[in-house]
């Protein structure tokens, strides 16, 4: 099947800043595909580039089998972003934005796939009141289903459970796995590590510009190395910051590969440092990407 999105040696930068600086990747049609990175890591700057708002400094991006230079306006009608700022209008009726966006996209009989949208998500209790009376959850649910009207074949999302409660971000994800399983392909980005986890079908770390960790949840979990957490008595704690400066402790203790423990236990030892305890770490996508960030990060150094 074709994939959903090609992305090969993409380049974007901001003056001297290099945001993406070899961005390549691959999302297959009907999945949940959930991009991760930290604050100004160029997760906002992707999805623009992606839905044809901002051109890259280099590289090539496909979407559904078409190249997206030089077909931008063929392709926007595949595609549709809903981006933090959200685009509800407030003194409208939930129902009256629908309808401005079906007309907006010329949409043949928009009140049927409006209240057709307006059961399936719920929304049947809040949609004829003015928007501006919603909550954080129910503006976000609006705005996913104005993102639905037409005939994007991908959705894009960019932190759509940012700033809702955690009963609200249940409901959103319910959504998304609706979208999914009616065959669209979703493109988001989040912030919320466990719920990638739990309900992405693939997941991409940016980091530093590139891809560096990309598979199922499962893949990228058990593809890490096996690793141990050791504690020492706090306040032993700088003590053993000395004796293995090449590691960050956090409240006495510090996270080990494995291969590195005896090693390390025998430094500490030597140098009268008290161990508490040493285990195996577990891990989840925190960890990995944690670890991730930090090696990458000593790498330039
Ligand atoms: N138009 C622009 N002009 C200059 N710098 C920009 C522009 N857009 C983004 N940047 C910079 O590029 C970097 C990446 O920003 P971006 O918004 O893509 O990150 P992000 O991963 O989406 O962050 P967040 O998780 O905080 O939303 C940041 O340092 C940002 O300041």
């Amino acid at each position: 099947m074709t994939a959903a999105i090609e992305i090969q040696h993409l380049v974007r930068s901001f003056g001297k800043k290099a945001v993406l600086s070899d961005v390549n990747l691959t999302v297959q049609q009907g999945e949940i595909f959930a991009l991760l990175g930290e604050n100004g890591s160029g997760k906002t700057t992707l999805i623009r580039i992606l839905t044809s708002l901002l051109a890259p400094d280099a590289g090539t991006v496909t979407i559904l089998g078409t190249p997206l230079k030089g077909n931008e306006n063929q392709i926007r009608q595949l595609i549709s972003l809903n981006s933090q700022a959200t685009t509800v209008d407030g003194d409208l009726s939930g129902r009256a934005n629908l309808a401005f966006i079906a007309d907006l996209r010329g949409v043949q009989s928009g009140k049927l796939v409006i209240n057709d949208l307006i059961e399936r998500f719920d929304m049947v209790d809040f949609i004829d009141r003015k928007v501006a009376t919603y909550s954080g959850g129910m503006k976000r649910r609006l705005d996913i289903a104005m993102s639905l009207i037409g005939d994007a074949q991908i959705i894009f999302l960019d932190e759509p459970t940012t700033g809702v409660d955690p009963k609200a971000r249940q409901d959103i994800w319910r959504l998304i796995q609706k979208i999914r399983d009616e065959g669209k392909t979703i493109f988001l980005t989040t912030q919320y590590l466990e719920e990638a986890d739990q309900h992405a079908d693939h997941i991409a770390f940016l980091n530093k510009g590139k891809i560096v960790l990309s598979g199922t949840p499962t893949e990228i979990k058990t593809s890490a190395s096996p690793q141990s957490i050791l504690t020492v008595a706090l306040e032993d704690e700088n003590g053993a910051a000395r004796v293995l400066p090449e590691r960050q402790f956090h409240a006495g203790s510090v996270v080990l590969p494995d291969d590195q423990v005896a090693r390390s236990l025998k430094l500490l030892v030597n140098n009268d440092i008290k161990v508490v305890s040493l285990g195996p770490a577990k891990n989840d996508l925190e960890t990995v990407f944690f670890n991730v960030a930090e090696e990458e990060a000593n790498e330039v150094v």
